[in-house]
């Protein structure tokens, strides 16, 4: 694994957008696996800037979002096709058919889950997934449990989660209580793998996940054992680590 360890915020959001766009520069057809959360919001627009600027190209790249709320529709504000289009897709000259996200409007899960599965493999896999991280380690929708689940599944979001989230919602009841998430095994087989991390709340499970124990109670320890990791962390989530880097 390399890391990145970077002064804050913003140098985090630049760090991560120069390594996407040496991604999109050396193979304009990249498939990239994106992710939402409030982490990425930097980096989308420093890639949007430099999209602006003449610097980038989207207009051959694909991407697959790494989940979505079951149940909640395109229009709804805090679907994650929404939040896609609002920081990225919309901002750039990426071709909407080549973006693509979970359908949390289908509610026969399993045939959304195979869908979405066959749908990355006829996309010849990702190049480069980024990752943000959950206070509980989760990554996607992965939460804790007793395994690592390999694909593209059904989740129940757990309570932290839900209560960590709400904050984009109106109230907790809110909160979709399910959502579609690649799986550990689907996020591993990336090429390479982009984890951004930011803040001293997220001090903690940095430790945890990437110089701990592996164990699917923390799903980002998996990471671990991915040979193309690149962890950009700013000081702050660094502040409990030890080890030297
Ligand atoms: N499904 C997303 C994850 O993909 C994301 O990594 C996590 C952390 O979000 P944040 O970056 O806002 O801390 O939130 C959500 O649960």
């Amino acid at each position: 694994m390399r890391v990145y360890a970077v002064k804050d915020y913003r140098e985090m959001s630049r760090k991560a957008a120069n390594i996407l766009s040496a991604q999109i520069i050396s193979k304009p057809d990249s498939v990239l696996g994106l992710a939402t959360g409030s982490t990425p919001i930097g980096t989308y627009e420093q890639l949007v800037e430099w999209y602006e600027k003449g610097d980038l190209d989207f207009s051959e790249v694909r991407t697959v979002n790494l989940d979505e709320y079951k149940g909640l529709d395109k229009e709804n504000k805090q679907s994650y096709y929404y939040f896609m289009h609002r920081h990225l897709f919309d901002r750039v000259n990426i071709p909407q058919e080549q973006t693509h996200l979970p359908d949390g409007t289908n509610a026969e899960a399993e045939k959304e889950c195979r869908r979405y599965e066959e749908l990355m493999e006829s996309l010849g896999g990702i190049d480069i997934q980024l990752l943000g991280m959950g206070h509980n380690g989760h990554i996607g929708f992965n939460e804790p449990a007793e395994a690592f689940a390999k694909e593209t599944h059904c989740v129940d979001l757990q309570e932290s989660t839900i209560q960590a989230n709400k904050r984009f919602f109106e109230s907790a009841e809110e909160v979709p209580r399910q959502a579609y998430t690649m799986g550990i095994g689907t996020i591993l087989r990336a090429v390479r793998i982009l984890v951004i991390v930011s803040g001293e709340d997220k001090a903690d499970i940095v430790k945890k996940a990437f110089w701990g124990p592996i164990t699917p109670q923390v799903p980002a320890s998996i990471l671990q054992l991915h040979p193309d990791v690149i962890l950009v962390a700013d000081e702050a989530a660094l502040s409990k680590v030890t080890e030297k880097l």
